[in-house]
């Protein structure tokens, strides 16, 4: 059959944005929808009531609000056996729960679909863990790209690893082995392995699931950019079949002050304080300390960073869950390091505007991908501390190949819902030792500091370039949204045939 002329099309674009219920997949998710109304599409989020507080906020100052819509869908708590109130997973009052919240999860489905079904956008944009939106895109003929909230490194290294698992001989859980078919030498232990955290929580068919959407996916939307991992962008590429689009580091798009920082939540501490205090300090003299949404440290765990963040003498601001486990962080240990020159936040922090700020010297972070970017985008280098999941890979990444940060040497990760019972993995005297290395240096060691700090800055200039107009993830933006002008024309063309 000749080809027809291509139909004329000014029809704006419609993206539906389905993110994850979890603050580390929920923020980059709504940063990517606000992204792509800022290129001219119309992008519809779609979230629980409370999930849709955390965020709402930002979409009303947004410069395109009018072209971003928010639709509710329900939270089946009663359905699943959940308490009221826990719409993402860091509110679960207990792990032992997480299952039921998988559940709830899943019997999202119906009301998508039936969303889906009256707006027929032109495009999803999926998290990853909610494989149901395969069949729902299947059934409308519309395309499906994945979004998946860490960077290309870690994925083609669990790829490889999960490969290379069975003939590894070792002789204990963290003698360091090869991992062949990457781009650059990387060795990693059975206890750094992510299967490790996600073992015991029952979700196997879940994951199952996942594995089967990801099939059909068109491709990956990526809060990373090219310049920080080309290599394995590409290899991902090569991997999977699919066509990645680098469209971050999006924290980089929050440019008004109050965005950056309310993101994700209201923050438990008063941004003008905040901004003061670390006004008052020495430029690069804080060390900020944050292990992302997810953390459950032991008591014991606790009181060891508190005591060798106290013995260190560094400048700090301690990001700590709003739970009773905190209780033991008394007034007393608050005024006493406020003396001391340190802040305690119980609760939740502006992160990105304290990472800005020039007297941020360090970042002791667990290493969620989030918490990286948002550090390479603002010079800041790291003390690695990871927790689980894919955290130890990017560890690698940020100390073995950006050579940005220094591990405190976490040899373990948490199986999730066990962390009792692993106690203490690193003592005060190390926190002590690392922090005051690393923060206030002295002869060689302040060399290597510097250098990571060079490095990192370097960077940051490079993923600023990137979101720029005409720079990387900039451009891969517009080329998702001509794909999907030319898929919807083909698509028509096809209908008028
Ligand atoms: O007090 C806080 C705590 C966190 N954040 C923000 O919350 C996000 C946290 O994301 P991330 O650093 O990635 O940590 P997690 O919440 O632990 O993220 C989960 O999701 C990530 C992306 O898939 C994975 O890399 C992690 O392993 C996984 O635990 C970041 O944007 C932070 O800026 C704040 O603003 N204030």
């Amino acid at each position: 059959m000749a080809a027809k002329a291509q139909p004329h099309d000014d029809h704006q674009l419609h993206l539906f944005f389905f993110p994850f219920m979890l603050p580390g997949h929920l923020i980059p998710m709504t940063d990517i929808a606000r992204i792509f109304a800022s290129h001219g599409t119309k992008a519809t989020i779609i979230a629980t009531p409370q999930n849709i507080s955390r965020f709402q906020s930002i979409i009303d100052r947004d410069d395109h609000h009018q072209s971003i819509n928010i639709l509710k869908i329900d939270f089946p708590f009663a359905a699943a056996d959940l308490p009221p109130n826990c719409e993402s997973l860091d509110n679960l009052p207990s792990r032992g729960l997480t299952y039921n919240f998988s559940k709830a999860n899943s019997m999202l489905h119906p009301q998508a679909d039936d969303l889906v079904s009256r707006y027929r956008p032109d495009a999803i944009v999926s998290d990853l863990n909610l494989p149901w939106t395969a069949e729902i895109a299947h059934k409308y003929g519309i395309p499906r790209f994945t979004f998946n909230g860490t960077c290309c490194f870690s994925l083609c290294l669990t790829m490889a690893a999960s490969q290379h698992k069975p003939n590894v001989k070792v002789n204990s859980e963290t003698e360091p082995f090869f991992v062949p078919g990457l781009p650059d030498p990387v060795y990693i232990t059975l206890s750094q392995l992510p299967d490790r955290f996600f073992g015991k929580t029952g979700l196997d068919e879940f994951f199952e699931k996942i594995f089967e959407a990801e099939r059909d996916t068109c491709g990956v939307v990526s809060n990373t950019f090219f310049e920080i991992e080309p290599e394995y962008v590409k290899l991902y590429e090569k991997v999977t079949g699919k066509f990645v689009y680098p469209v971050g580091p999006v924290s980089l798009f929050n440019t008004k002050t109050r965005d950056v920082a309310e993101r994700g939540n209201k923050a438990s501490i008063g941004e003008d304080y905040c901004v003061s205090w670390l006004d008052s300090k020495e430029p690069n003299s804080v060390l900020y300390v944050c292990f992302g949404s997810l953390c459950e440290f032991t008591e014991s765990q606790l009181l060891e960073i508190a005591s060798g963040l106290e013995a260190s003498e560094v400048s700090f601001i301690w990001v700590v869950k709003d739970s009773e486990k905190f209780k033991f962080l008394t007034e007393e240990f608050e005024e006493r390091i406020k003396e001391r020159s340190g802040i305690l936040i119980k609760g939740w922090a502006p992160q990105v505007l304290i990472l800005n700020h020039p007297s941020v010297g360090g970042f002791m972070t667990h290493c969620g991908w989030n918490s990286v970017l948002e550090s390479v985008s603002s010079g800041v280098p790291m003390i690695t501390w990871p927790l689980f999941a894919e955290q130890f890979y990017n560890e690698n990444l940020v100390v073995t190949r950006l050579k940005i940060g220094i591990a405190i040497g976490v040899e373990q990760g948490l199986a999730w819902g066990e962390e009792e019972k692993i106690g203490v993995l690193i003592k005060r005297d190390r926190v002590e030792e690392v922090v005051t290395r690393f923060m206030k240096g002295g002869g060689g060691q302040n060399l290597e500091v510097e250098e990571m700090r060079k490095r990192v800055s370097e960077l940051g200039e490079l993923a600023r370039l990137a979101v720029n107009k005409g720079g990387s993830s900039y451009v891969n933006v517009d080329n998702l949204i001509t794909d999907l002008s030319k898929h919807r024309r083909n698509h028509r063309v096809t209908l008028l045939e």
